[in-house]
């Protein structure tokens, strides 16, 4: 369908009060590892994080990568072990989730955005001693829990008119080295800058009450329906850690959390710029 240019005016003024709303406003935005999948869907997703700053807003980044890691440690002989989500960390492990995460997939997510003319800046938790951890459970390895999140390098790079993209790996208070779930990350780091909103972008459409009926798609859940929703195995496994990062955002200050599917093009931009949003949001 080819739109007349009176309908792209249309179009672009329906957006104006969401360009209001968000000018200067932090949003955060989690890409999943699952919704990295083809590179044309990374320039989409790309694509809206450029368009949000071009008009004004300030999308902080925080990528994952479980598949990647996942795949490198499976082609050099380690098997990958999870508990609750989490991945089993021993100091092998760390060395390769550093080497794609950081090494890897942080600087192909700036390669991209600084192709279309935005500035980006790729760290991680251990830059400036952002993401102050410590170890979450003996049996987990090195999986970190954070204990406290410095945000000032994160306000020196904003405020420079750089897109900050964040590796989520943590430093100890002895130079330790921490593996810390993407979900977690975004969620602690969207309520320490005071964001206005958190995008968590999978590969499943939202919350679903039954994850073989994408028509289930639950469009809005309250914080205090989340717990029963864990209780009841209606989420479970990595949608656990997703449900709870919003919990933390939006019971410490972020107006609206929402969980979108980055299999669908231009999710992020149908999320800020429309009445109607896709996937699942989450409020207090
Ligand atoms: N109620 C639910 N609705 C949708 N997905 C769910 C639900 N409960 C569990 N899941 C699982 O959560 C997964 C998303 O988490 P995860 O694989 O960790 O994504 P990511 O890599 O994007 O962080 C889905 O693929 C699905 O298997
Ligand atoms: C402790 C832990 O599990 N860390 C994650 C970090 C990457 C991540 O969270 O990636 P996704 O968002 O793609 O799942 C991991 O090692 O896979």
């Amino acid at each position: 369908m080819k739109l007349s240019p009176c309908q792209k005016a249309d179009i672009l003024i329906e957006s104006l009060p969401y360009i209001k709303a968000f000018h200067n406003q932090t949003v955060v935005i989690k890409y999943g590892g699952n919704a990295m999948i083809n590179n044309e869907l990374k320039q989409t997703v790309i694509k809206d994080i450029v368009l949000m700053k071009y008009v004004g807003m300030n999308p902080v980044v925080v990528h994952g990568g479980g598949p990647e890691i996942t795949e490198m440690m499976q082609k050099l002989g380690k098997e990958p072990q999870f508990i609750e989500g989490l991945r089993v960390t021993d100091q092998e492990t760390m060395d390769i989730t550093e080497m794609i995460l950081l090494g890897k997939i942080n600087r192909q997510i700036v390669s991209l955005i600084n192709g279309h003319g935005v500035k980006a800046i790729g760290i991680s938790g251990k830059d400036g001693n952002m993401i102050l951890s410590k170890q979450k459970d003996p049996k987990l390895g090195l999986v970190g829990e954070i204990e406290e999140i410095d945000t000032s390098l994160i306000h020196t790079i904003t405020d420079n008119g750089y897109v900050p993209v964040i590796s989520p790996i943590g430093c100890g208070s002895q130079g330790e080295t921490y593996n810390i779930n993407a979900d977690e990350v975004a969620g602690r780091l969207a309520a320490a800058l005071g964001a206005k909103k958190l995008i968590l972008i999978t590969d499943v459409k939202g919350v679903m009450r039954d994850q073989n009926d994408s028509s289930s798609i639950i469009s809005h859940i309250k914080t205090k329906e989340i717990r029963r929703y864990i209780e009841s195995e209606i989420i479970s496994g990595g949608m656990i850690p997703k449900v709870q990062c919003c919990f933390d955002a939006v019971t410490h200050g972020v107006e609206r959390a929402h969980i979108i599917d980055g299999r669908k093009p231009h999710s992020i931009l149908l999320e800020i710029f429309t009445n109607e949003g896709i996937g699942t949001m989450i409020t207090n």
